[in-house]
């Protein structure tokens, strides 16, 4: 496994910006959200999505499956003009270093990282994605200087008994924060205040996890995660012709609760209520906590990997303020503005330089 940590730095000018990411190998044979048609490969998505929302149930499964399949697909090089074409669009955060250093100049930056695929490698067992201890102390190097918040998919328990670093959390694809209270934002005190907008879903939560352990324990390799506000379904350990069977016994318990939806990231299926939260309102709230709501003079940087994290990229292009990184090997879709990659599995995904630029290992520079 090879982790990518890298804390730049502008001595300069005093100013340091530190960006802590983790790449590894293992996420290799999980691309999230890869493009899989040869061509049209943001649009085949597309179509699966309009399929799932706009048909009856017979076809929702065979849709459920079919983007089930379309996040998996096997092993194989990307075509390198497409992600040419890509990165032009999506450059990596490491090459557009000055550029990034020249936004940030005069203004407060805040950090947001996601926790899976981010800062710890993808994994098999999902109660194993450790952090390593390098990334852990990037993570604390960056909080020392920057207000810094985790938003994560897991329940925030979980993540912060992974990371156990004192910056902000937000578990549950953002439904359960754990901001600053006012006055007592970064280093100026220790109050905290709870965001959980989901609160009254909890039993139905606990209900539906009981439901689906349940129907899908006979699925072997089947892993219900109960992530507080939200559940996880996973299917990375599954065989691929159980896949359909396991999409099945999901939409079929998840057809009594028409008040949950069901959304994908890396082979899990995700359980969640409709409420119209995700990781883009929770940075949008902890931007309010710090008191960044309505400043010019912030710069919120966020670095993620999956579906997720595109609703926070999204606020950030929205806002017209801040910069979206997204970790990534493959071209996707995204509303990041830059990319990260692990140079060492060049071979698979990508060529070793692109536009020139060499991309760093490592590189841990502090002001
Ligand atoms: O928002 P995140 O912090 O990225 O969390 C998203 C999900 O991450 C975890 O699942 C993913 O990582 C597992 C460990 O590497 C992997 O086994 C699984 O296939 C991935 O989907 C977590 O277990 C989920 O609960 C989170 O929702």
């Amino acid at each position: 496994m090879t982790n990518q940590t890298m804390v730049i730095s502008d001595a300069k000018s005093g100013l340091t910006m530190a960006i802590a990411v983790a790449l590894t190998e293992s996420a290799l044979y999980s691309p999230a959200m890869p493009l899989v048609s040869p061509n049209g490969y943001f649009a085949s998505r597309k179509k699966l999505l309009k399929k799932l929302e706009a048909n009856g149930n017979g076809a929702r499964m065979n849709a459920l499956l079919d983007s089930m399949r379309a996040s998996s697909p096997t092993r194989r090089p990307t075509d390198t003009e497409d992600h040419n074409s890509w990165i032009l669009h999506h450059p990596s955060a490491l090459s557009m270093f000055e550029e990034i250093m020249r936004a940030s100049q005069g203004k407060q930056i805040v950090v947001f990282l996601d926790y899976d695929g981010t800062l710890s490698p993808i994994v098999e067992d999902p109660d194993r994605a450790f952090i390593t201890t390098e990334m852990r102390e990037a993570v604390r190097d960056v909080a020392k200087l920057f207000p810094t918040a985790i938003v994560s998919g897991r329940c925030r328990a979980k993540v912060y008994n992974f990371v156990i670093v004192r910056v902000y959390y937000a578990g549950s694809h953002g439904m359960d924060i754990k901001g600053p209270a006012k006055g007592h934002t970064h280093r100026k005190g220790n109050q905290t205040v709870l965001c959980q907008p989901a609160r009254e879903f909890l039993p139905m939560i606990d209900e539906v996890y009981k439901a689906l352990t349940e129907k899908v324990k006979c699925i072997p390799g089947a892993k219900v995660e109960n992530n507080k506000f939200c559940l996880s379904v996973h299917y990375r350990c599954v065989e691929e012709k159980k896949w359909g069977e396991l999409g099945d016994q999901v939409r079929m318990v998840i057809n009594d609760y028409p008040q949950l939806r069901l959304t994908q990231g890396r082979k899990v299926l995700e359980i969640r209520p409709t409420i119209k939260w995700d990781k883009g309102n929770a940075l949008e709230f902890l931007l309010e906590a710090l008191g960044y709501a309505e400043s010019n003079d912030v710069l919120p940087i966020y670095i993620g990997d999956d579906r997720t994290d595109e609703d926070a990229f999204r606020v950030l292009q929205e806002r017209g303020q801040g910069l979206g990184i997204l970790v990534s090997k493959t071209p996707k879709e995204t509303n990041a503005s830059y990319s990260l990659q692990e140079p060492s599995e060049a071979s698979y995904e990508v060529p070793t330089t692109f536009g020139g630029v060499e991309e760093v290992v490592r590189i841990k520079a502090l002001a």
